[in-house]
């Protein structure tokens, strides 16, 4: 798992770097502005166009100067440096890396005032104006040349981050930060990038190695982590030799009604698909054609109106509830009644959260080690409303301690509360995967892991990140939900060392 550093703690580990790995601070600068060259250019690579490079005179405007000077050496010709000077104060590096460009034919125009630029004939801007060293929201010279620039609506690539973008804390739309297409970053992705605010200011972003300290990131104190490939194949286990159907677990996913049968289905086949070694589903009876002739692996426990369920709770290894569930009287009842049976840790989404969030007190008959998973309305219809995702990070991590639960957030970055205060950001996924159904999915994939037997936790990540990575696999424009389901078998497969 990656730390996510804050500002503070990234340039701790800059700091750090020079100091063990004995590289000065320039030859760090050197290094990543080589890595954001190689990134630029495995994109960029039409050398005829004009880039204007708008430096800054601080170290992320020092980097800017570095990267002229290196896509000069391969090749691009068509460079115009821009630097702004709104302040007499410059950094060591930046003054050492325009001294370098010297003896370089690039064009190089200093401003002093936003009013001085009319137009920019480029058509591609590199913004490295001001990276992490932004200390206080962008007003003045700096607010009237970001506003001049995104009025140029020009193809922007930030070096590190967009000028005036915040790594951390809440964002608004009204926030003053240079648009961009794209940010090159370096060592890891800032935390803002990875919540849904962020694509106010930019497009998307990559993360290039720089070569800072890792021993000493890692060993940094962050409650934010990003999830890597290696942690799920490192939790997932082989199936052995002489298992059977019972060393699997049975699964029981309570979900559906007339209307929403398909939810259930989907959720059900979800358990089925990801391992279970029994599922049953609890259904209304209207449901029961359906589930038989789709999925004849799939048990059903038929539920009929209000008629109260006899539920075995010791039958099932995991439980499941909510997709497609409503939010009727009957379903309330149903919910109410299941959890006071059951009280190993379940994993609630969709109907059963917002019936929990309209009868709060049954908050109290969540068992330890549950999994929530609800989108960012079912998130705030639980924890209340939210001004910023940040916010919902904050509250999102102290729920989840004081439930002792585990709390999936969905989204782009899918993030995972856990009990002890850790928050994990899912890497996976795709827009591929925006269609009714996919959180369906999701829940029955995480109660089928807990069914085998994985902790609620494990469940959760590895639940996240499998069914992102079916998504993110896909070309096709759109991946309904069944299609993603039936992927997998064969990617939990691919994962397993
Ligand atoms: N960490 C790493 O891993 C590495 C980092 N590197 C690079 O260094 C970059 C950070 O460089 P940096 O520290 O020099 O800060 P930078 O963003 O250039 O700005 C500095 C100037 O901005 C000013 N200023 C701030 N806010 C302002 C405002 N609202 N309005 C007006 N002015 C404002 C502030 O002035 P002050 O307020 O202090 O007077 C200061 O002088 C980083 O993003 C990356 O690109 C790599 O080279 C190597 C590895
Ligand atoms: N743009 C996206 N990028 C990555 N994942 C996405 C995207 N849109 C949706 N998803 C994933 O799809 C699922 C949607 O869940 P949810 O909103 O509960 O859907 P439904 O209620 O239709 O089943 C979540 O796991 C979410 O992370
Ligand atoms: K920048």
């Amino acid at each position: 798992m990656e730390n996510l550093l804050n500002t503070e703690q990234m340039r701790a580990a800059d700091a750090q770097t020079i100091d063990s790995a004995k590289i000065s601070s320039l030859d760090l600068m050197e290094k990543a502005a080589g890595a954001f060259v190689s990134s630029f250019m495995s994109e960029f690579s039409e050398k005829y166009n004009s880039i204007a490079i708008y430096c800054g005179t601080g170290n992320n405007g020092g980097d800017g100067l570095s990267i002229a000077r290196m896509l000069h050496d391969k090749g691009f010709q068509a460079l115009d440096i821009k630097i702004v000077r709104f302040t007499e104060k410059s950094s060591a590096d930046f003054i050492a890396n325009l001294e370098a460009l010297s003896s370089y034919k690039i064009p190089v125009r200093e401003i002093r005032d936003a009013a001085e630029l009319t137009e920019e004939p480029a058509v591609l801007l590199i913004d490295a104006m001001l990276g992490s060293g932004l200390n206080k929201p962008l007003s003045g010279k700096w607010e009237a040349l970001v506003k001049k620039i995104n009025f140029w609506n020009k193809k922007v690539i930030a070096v590190d981050m967009p000028t005036g973008f915040r790594a951390e804390g809440p964002l608004t739309a009204d926030d003053c930060v240079v648009h961009a297409k794209l940010a090159i970053t370096f060592q890891r992705p800032k935390i803002n990038f990875l919540l849904p605010e962020s694509a106010f200011f930019l497009g998307e972003h990559r993360v290039v190695d720089i070569g800072l300290d890792e021993a000493y990131i890692q060993s940094l104190d962050s409650p934010y982590k990003l999830i890597e490939k290696e942690d799920i194949a490192c939790r997932l286990v082989k199936r052995d030799n002489f298992s059977h159907k019972g060393t699997y677990g049975h699964a029981l996913m309570v979900a559906g009604s007339a209307e929403t049968m398909g939810a259930a289905l989907l959720s059900a086949e979800a358990c089925l698909y990801s391992g279970a070694g029994l599922t049953t589903a609890c259904i209304p009876e209207e449901g029961l054609t359906a589930l038989n002739s789709r999925a004849p692996e799939i048990m059903a426990l038929v539920r009929t109106g209000a008629q109260e369920l006899d539920l075995n709770a010791d039958k099932y290894t995991s439980l499941g509830i909510g997709p497609g569930l409503g939010t009727e009287a009957n379903s309330l009842k149903l919910l109410t009644r299941i959890m006071r049976t059951y009280q190993k840790p379940m994993v609630l989404d969709a109907d059963a959260l917002t019936l929990i969030a309209s009868n709060y007190e049954l908050v109290q008959l969540i068992p330890e080690g549950s999994v929530l998973t609800p989108h960012m309305k079912e998130f705030d219809r639980l924890f209340g409303e939210h001004k910023s995702w940040w916010e919902r990070l904050e509250s999102g991590r102290d729920r989840a301690m004081t439930l002792g639960c585990t709390i999936v957030l969905k989204n782009r970055y899918t993030v995972i509360f856990l009990p002890d205060g850790t928050c994990l950001f899912n890497p996976t996924g795709s827009p591929a995967m925006a269609t009714g159904g996919m959180g369906d999915v999701l829940t029955g994939i995480i109660t089928s892991f807990i069914a085998q037997g994985y902790k609620p936790e494990d469940a959760a990540m590895l639940g996240v990140y499998l069914h992102g990575a079916i998504g993110q696999k896909t070309p096709d424009y759109v991946i309904p939900a069944s299609d993603l389901l039936r992927k997998l078998p064969s990617t939990i497969a691919a994962y397993l060392t």
